[in-house]
């Protein structure tokens, strides 16, 4: 189970603090949706949960234990704009492989096209660019996805395929927290809804 336990968190000494004693669970193969307006610290709750910030109070654990071991990290961070988290002087090939090397029936499940391999970020589409990001989080050592609006840029097709996929993969043991503003897609795919 990935826990945050009396999470509290600020950009800064003197800034305002954005989350304050949070408490969130994730069970393994289960989606937890989170909601809640615009500003109220979801994206850093995400970011939070898979140490790309350090809590300024509070701890993050999995199975009671410390996240990390300092390798692969097994809570990866998926950001609606994939771009922000490929360098653009690498190729397709080279991104994905910075997770690993993923098996055939992957690629096909995600629908992932050998020709993007040797192109840029800049040069395949947004969801397209959202699919390889996705492959390349879903390396053996993946078990917590925080899907961030992570298909709110999608054409709704796109979006029902990533989600069917993901399912597929919480039924797998896969957990997932889903932050996104729209309800109806949460009420279809969460087996909860957090608000904050
Ligand atoms: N790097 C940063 N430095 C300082 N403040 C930040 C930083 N990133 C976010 N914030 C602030 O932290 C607060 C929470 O932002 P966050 O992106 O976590 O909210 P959110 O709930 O995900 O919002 P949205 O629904 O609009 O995506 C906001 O007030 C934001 O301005």
């Amino acid at each position: 189970m990935l826990t945050a336990n009396r999470l509290s968190f600020r950009y800064g000494a003197r800034a305002p603090y954005v989350l304050r004693d949070v408490a969130l669970s994730i069970h393994p193969g289960e989606i937890v949706g989170l909601s809640g307006p615009s500003g109220r610290g979801k994206s850093t709750l995400g970011r939070l949960l898979a140490g790309h910030l350090e809590p300024t109070s509070g701890t993050i654990t999995i199975d009671d234990r410390a996240g990390s071991n300092g390798q692969f990290h097994p809570v990866q961070y998926l950001h609606q704009s994939p771009i922000f988290a490929t360098d653009p002087r690498w190729r397709i090939s080279r991104i994905i492989a910075e997770g690993w090397s993923p098996d055939e029936v992957t690629r096909t499940e995600l629908g992932i096209d050998d020709s993007w391999y040797a192109r840029y970020p800049h040069e395949v589409s947004g969801g397209e660019l959202q699919r390889v990001a996705l492959l390349r989080a879903l390396a053996p050592g993946l078990r917590y996805l925080i899907a961030d609006e992570i298909t709110s840029m999608l054409d709704p097709v796109a979006q029902v395929e990533i989600w069917q996929f993901l399912l597929k993969r919480v039924r797998q043991g896969l957990g997932i927290l889903a932050i996104s503003h729209d309800r109806a897609l949460l009420e279809r795919i969460a087996t909860r809804v957090v608000t904050i």
